[in-house]
C-alpha cells in the first residue's frame, strides 16, 4: 500500500470542474454530495482514468462517500485494465479539482481520497491543547495533522529521530515544542535529557533544568559524558541478562528513559567514536531505555547512509533545498514545502504533512522556569584569604 500526500500547490485549473468549483461547492453547501461526486467524476474525466471497451468508456465507480470532521473521504473502483500506479502517478489530477491537501491510498483495486478542504495553519504552541490526547511513555509531540488533531508518537515505539531542513525551517521551534512538553510532561524520575548544542544556540534555555543531565557545547565535553551513557547500556544490558527480561519496562527497579538530543549533528562527523557510540544507541538503546534525537540543516549523505540512518525510524523532514536532500531525510515532498513549521513527517512506512507549533524561546523559558534548579554559586575566597596564601609562597 503506498500512502500519497498533497502537499504541492497546484493552482491551475483544468477544463470542467475543478479546485474553485470544490471550493466554493464546499463553502457554501459544505457537504453537498451529489456536487462533491460530481467533481471526483471530473477528476476521472480529466485525469483520462478510465478503461476503454469496445468504444464505451468504463470510469472508476465511486464506491463510498463520507464526511467527518475536516475530512472528505471517497472510495471509489479501479476498472479493469487501468493499474493503481497510473493513478498515483497523474495524482496531481485530484489536487487540481480538490486542492493541495489530498490523501490517495491506491489498494489493491481500491482508491480511497481523503480531502482536507481546511488544509493546515500557522499556530502557536499552548501547553493544554497539545497534550490533550497524548499517550506513551515518551510522548513526542508534532504538530497538527490535516486530520486536525494533534499528532504524537510513543519514542519507545518509534525509537530515535532525525529532524532536518533548511535555515529558518522551523526545527529549533520543534525541538523546543518537544522538550518542552517532555519536561512539563515527566518528571526528572522518568526521563534524563543529555543535551549537545555544537552550534551553541539553542539549548541555553535548558540549563540547569531538572530533567536536563547537562548541555554540551564541544565534541570534547559531550564525549566523557556519551561514554558514561555507553557504560550505562552494559550495565542495564546485565540487569536485562539477570532478570531474564528484554527491556527496562519489565524490570522492577524503575530506571530513567535516557534521550541524547544533538543540534547540528553534523558537527560531530568527524569524532568516529562520538558518532560510533550514537550508532549504537541507535541499535541496541531502545530495549535499553535509550534513544537519540539528531538534528541538522542539510542532511550528510555519508553520515546517514549506514546502520544510523536505518535505526532513525521517526524522520520529520522541514523545507528542504530540493529533491535528493529529501530522499536523503526519506520524506519526499519536503523539497516543496515553504511554510516555516511545516514537515514531512516519516513514522513506519507512512508519510503525512504535518504542522507544528511556534514556540518561541521567550514562551519557552517562561513555562521552563518552575523547572529550574538554583544557581550553584561557587563561594569566592575573601580578599584576605588570597593574601594569606600569597604570604605562605612568599615565606617559601
Ligand atoms: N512552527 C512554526 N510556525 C510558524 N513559524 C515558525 C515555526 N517555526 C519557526 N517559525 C518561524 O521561522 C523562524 C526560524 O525558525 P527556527 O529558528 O526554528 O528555524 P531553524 O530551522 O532552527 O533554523 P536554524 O537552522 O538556522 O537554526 C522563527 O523565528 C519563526 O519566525
Amino acid at each position: 500500500m503506498l500512502t500519497l500526500i498533497g502537499w504541492s500547490m497546484v493552482g491551475a485549473s483544468v477544463a470542467g470542474l475543478s479546485y474553485p468549483a470544490f471550493e466554493s461547492v464546499f463553502l457554501k453547501n459544505k457537504y453537498n454530495e451529489k456536487k462533491l461526486k460530481e467533481i471526483l467524476h471530473k477528476s476521472f474525466v480529466n485525469g483520462k482514468f478510465y478503461h476503454e471497451n469496445n468504444g464505451m468508456k468504463v470510469y472508476p465507480t465511486i464506491l463510498k462517500f463520507e464526511t467527518k470532521n475536516n475530512r472528505l473521504t471517497f472510495v471509489f473502483n479501479v476498472p479493469k485494465g487501468l493499474s493503481c500506479e497510473e493513478f498515483e502517478k497523474r495524482s496531481y489530477v485530484f489536487k487540481q479539482h480538490f486542492g493541495m491537501f489530498i490523501n490517495l491510498d491506491m489498494n489493491e483495486r481500491r482508491g480511497v481520497l481523503k480531502v482536507y478542504p481546511r488544509g493546515l495553519h500557522k499556530f502557536k504552541y499552548n501547553y493544554d491543547d497539545v497534550t490533550e490526547d497524548l499517550e506513551g511513555k515518551i510522548p513526542i509531540v508534532c504538530g497538527r495533522s490535516l486530520e486536525g488533531d494533534i499528532f504524537s508518537f510513543d519514542l519507545v515505539k518509534n525509537p530515535h529521530v532525525l529532524i532536518a531542513g533548511e535555515t529558518g525551517s522551523g526545527k529549533s521551534s520543534a525541538i523546543r515544542v518537544i522538550l518542552t512538553t517532555l519536561i512539563k510532561q515527566k518528571n526528572p524520575s522518568e526521563i534524563q535529557l543529555i543535551l549537545g548544542d555544537l552550534k551553541r544556540s539553542e539549548f541555553h534555555l535548558f540549563k540547569r533544568i531538572e530533567h536536563v543531565e547537562g548541555v554540551y557545547y564541544s565534541a570534547d565535553t559531550l564525549r566523557p559524558v556519551l561514554n558514561k551513557v555507553k557504560k550505562e547500556m552494559t550495565k542495564r544490558g546485565d540487569k536485562l541478562d539477570a532478570a531474564e527480561v528484554n527491556s527496562i519496562d519489565e524490570l522492577k527497579e524503575k530506571l530513567p528513559y535516557i534521550i541524547v538530543c544533538i543540534d547540528e549533528v553534523v558537527l560531530l562527523k568527524k569524532e568516529t567514536d562520538i558518532m560510533d557510540i550514537l550508532e549504537e544507541i541507535s541499535s541496541i538503546g531502545r530495549s535499553l531505555g535509550v534513544f537519540i534525537i539528531l538534528s541538522m540543516q542539510r542532511p550528510d549523505s555519508k553520515l546517514l547512509d549506514g546502520k544510523l540512518k536505518v535505526n532513525l525510524t521517526v524522520r520529520m523532514g522541514f523545507i528542504t533545498a530540493d529533491a535528493i536532500n529529501a530522499k536523503i531525510i526519506g520524506t519526499p515532498g519536503s523539497e516543496k514545502l515553504t511554510t516555516p513549521g511545516r514537515m514531512i513527517l516519516k513514522t513506519n512506512s507512512s508519510l503525512q504533512e504535518i504542522q507544528c507549533p511556534l514556540l518561541e524561546n521567550k514562551k519557552a523559558k517562561k513555562l521552563l522556569e518552575p523547572f529550574k534548579v538554583a544557581k550553584v554559586i561557587e563561594p569566592v575566597p575573601e580578599q584576605d584569604d588570597y593574601n594569606k596564601v600569597l604570604e605562605l609562597f612568599k615565606n617559601e
